[in-house]
């Protein structure tokens, strides 16, 4: 097992963080192409362990120690990793004396700090949401033995999104426009946002459109109405015409813009106005980090202090775009207050916004990830 140790060991030396951790163990994979899959799988499992649980143990407490308790934390079953782990000889019962995690964050209200921190140990479940005759996904799904739950909504209501069983491979049972997979928390945004609409709207406007996850779901719930998307990245925003096309919702107009530039915005909106805005910012994803642990481990406090710097910014220019009367959502899939709370405060000091809802959308119940919106009427 020596080898095996020594990939572990040179995995952790070499991953700075640059690159998503899944990608990154791809890339080397490719490297050292003897090793096998059982191999590459048990390599997966012990250096997502690690990044789930470095933060939780002493300095002292050396790599592999940290990978043989984390096992036990994780709850993992990989018996291969379980053999490679076994000359460190760490049973569940030397877990405790371990365990102090060592980074304090200030945790956003209604959500409970520990049950958090300890969501960070496992891998969230893969979520879709139907687009069309669920009955007929149902019965595909039972065909091929795909356990599946179908789930409710933020206010108890069935939906029609659906918790796959993790491991399994869907992309080709289903057509491709009858699903999207989304995340049940970012599904419960808007829905949340739905609820708070007096009427629907003519005109809205998705400020941090990213691939369009949001703009999708509002543009299958709703009927027509005029959308303008925009993002920083011009490459996200050509993903997002080419879902846009795959899901048959035609084309939309979309402004390659950074938000937080106030003259930049004024330039290619000129003097619309919306009765909708979504600004679903750029944060630290903490309410994310169970799927992508290594964001956990390579977090540094300082780093929300530059989140804030552009979240503020971004949904402060957005809020002058909002007619009277209308819709602005501010959204992060962080837990922090500083990204949400924070934010939310400093942006009544306007005087121009009425908070509606606020909310943390806490999805560790259903192994879905966490979430934050706050709704503001216009005045
Ligand atoms: C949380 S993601 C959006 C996810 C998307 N709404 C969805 O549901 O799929 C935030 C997006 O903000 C964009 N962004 C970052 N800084 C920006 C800026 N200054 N102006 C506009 N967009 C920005 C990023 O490129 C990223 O796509």
């Amino acid at each position: 097992m020596t080898f095996f140790i020594q990939h572990v060991q040179r995995i952790l030396d070499t991953y700075e963080g640059q690159l998503p951790l899944s990608l990154f163990l791809r890339q080397y994979f490719k490297a050292y192409p003897k090793l096998g899959s059982r191999d590459r799988r048990a390599l997966s499992e012990a250096t997502f362990i690690y990044f789930r649980c470095r933060n939780f143990f002493d300095g002292s407490v050396n790599n592999m120690h940290v990978i043989a308790l984390g096992y036990h934390l994780c709850k993992s079953k990989n018996a291969f990793l379980a053999k490679a782990l076994h000359e460190f000889n760490i049973t569940e019962s030397t877990v405790k004396p371990f365990f102090q995690p060592n980074i304090t964050f200030n945790i956003s209200q209604g959500l409970s700090s520990e049950e958090w921190l300890h969501s960070l140990w496992q891998q969230p479940q893969l979520f879709i949401r139907i687009r069309k005759s669920i009955n007929e996904v149902v019965a595909n799904l039972k065909q091929h033995e795909i356990d599946f739950e179908v789930m409710n909504d933020w206010y108890g209501n069935v939906t029609d999104c659906m918790k796959i069983q993790t491991g399994k491979s869907i992309d080709n049972l289903l057509n491709e426009a009858d699903y999207v997979v989304q995340d049940w928390s970012s599904q419960q945004s808007i829905y949340i946002l739905l609820n708070q609409l007096k009427s629907n709207p003519v005109k809205a406007w998705d400020v941090c459109s990213g691939a369009g996850g949001k703009s999708i779901l509002l543009k299958d719930k709703l009927p027509a109405f005029d959308l303008t998307v925009s993002d920083i990245r011009a490459s996200i925003l050509h993903n997002l015409q080419t879902r846009f096309k795959q899901y048959g919702l035609g084309k939309v107009k979309s402004l390659e813009v950074n938000s937080a530039d106030a003259n930049a915005l004024r330039e290619k909106l000129g003097d619309q106005m919306f009765d909708l805005v979504v600004c679903d910012v750029p944060c630290s994803g903490s309410g994310t980090w169970a799927r992508t642990p290594e964001q956990f481990h390579f977090y540094k406090p300082a780093m929300l202090q530059k989140f804030k710097e552009l979240q503020f910014p971004i949904v402060s220019n957005a809020s002058k775009y909002v007619k009277q009367g209308g819709l602005l959502a501010y959204i992060t899939c962080s837990v922090f207050q500083e990204e949400n709370e924070d934010v939310v405060n400093q942006l009544l000091q306007s005087g121009t916004l009425d908070l509606k809802h606020t909310q943390i959308i806490d999805g560790i119940g259903n192994q879905a990830d966490c979430m934050f919106i706050a709704v503001f009427e216009k005045q």
